[in-house]
């Protein structure tokens, strides 16, 4: 069993929980009451490379990286430096997140949210929604292609932008064919932990120019951003370098500053 299995088994235990607790008429009502889900592709498309920063208080790899008491003032901080949106943990037993901690972040900031998760069932996108988010993470490696195909298109028809996650070059292929517009490359292989920064630079070049590329884990610094820019990359998701530090603000501003350097070739 891959770490990766351990943790579906327990989302899917705490899933069927919340499905019998909140009937998915009522959680679909709760999020037609929302305001329209905001679109981050002419962001991740534009000058630059755009910053997703994440909200993570622990990962089953390092245990506890940071206390987090204050999700939105962290979130609001992470606006403040430039992000372009907000990544936000709510995988509840490894990664100590809460789609109360989703919440708490919409309601402070304006760039889009993305649910960060171990998504299997569409009841998930529904929450996503109701909560508040604007995009839903999508992680092949956990998904049968059918199930793939069919949460991007069921997401993309609630307004939510699917970002679709993928390790290797055969991930990437099924990614493409299920019709993904924004495929994150993870250097961190989900079934053992290990990170290989090498992943991105791989893999990249297998996704067609017109996608939207988004390197994910690993970036220690403005120097990786620099370096998966010349790889492809258009986004760049970062988590531990950004809670670890001393001062996020500062810390996204750096990232981004070092996305816009003039040597850095635009793709879009
Ligand atoms: O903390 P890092 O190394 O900067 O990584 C952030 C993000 O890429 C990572 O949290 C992540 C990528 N894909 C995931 C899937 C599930 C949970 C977490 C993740």
């Amino acid at each position: 069993m891959t770490v990766l299995d351990d943790i579906l088994a327990g989302v899917r235990e705490d899933l069927a929980e919340r499905q019998a607790r909140v009937s998915l008429d009522d959680l679909k009502q709760e999020a037609q009451r929302k305001p329209d889900a905001k679109d981050p592709m002419p962001v991740f498309r534009g000058d630059g490379i755009a910053v997703i920063a994440e909200v993570k208080r622990s990962s089953p790899s390092k245990g506890e990286l940071a206390e987090i008491t204050d999700p939105a003032a962290l979130a609001g901080e992470y606006e403040l430096g430039g992000a372009a949106a907000i990544s936000v943990l709510t995988e509840e037993r490894r990664f100590n997140g809460s789609l109360d901690d989703l919440r708490a972040v919409r309601g402070r900031v304006d760039v889009p949210v993305l649910r960060k998760d171990f998504i299997v069932s569409s009841y998930q996108l529904w929450e996503a929604r109701a909560a508040g988010a604007d995009m839903v993470l999508l992680i092949a490696a956990a998904l049968e292609q059918e199930a793939l195909v069919s949460l991007i298109e069921r997401a993309q028809s609630i307004g939510l932008c699917p970002l679709v996650e993928v390790h290797d070059e055969e991930e990437t292929r099924r990614a493409v064919d299920a019709g993904a517009q924004l495929i994150g490359v993870n250097n961190r292989n989900l079934k053992t932990l290990e990170v290989d920064r090498d992943t991105f630079a791989r893999v990249a070049p297998t996704i067609p120019t017109e996608l939207v590329r988004v390197a994910e884990s690993g970036v220690r610094g403005p120097h990786d951003v620099i370096e998966f820019a010349r790889a492809g990359a258009d986004v760049v998701l970062v988590g531990e370098t950004l809670v670890t530090g001393r001062d996020p603000r500062a810390s996204v501003a750096d990232l981004v500053a070092a996305g816009s350097h003039p040597a850095i070739q635009q793709r879009h």
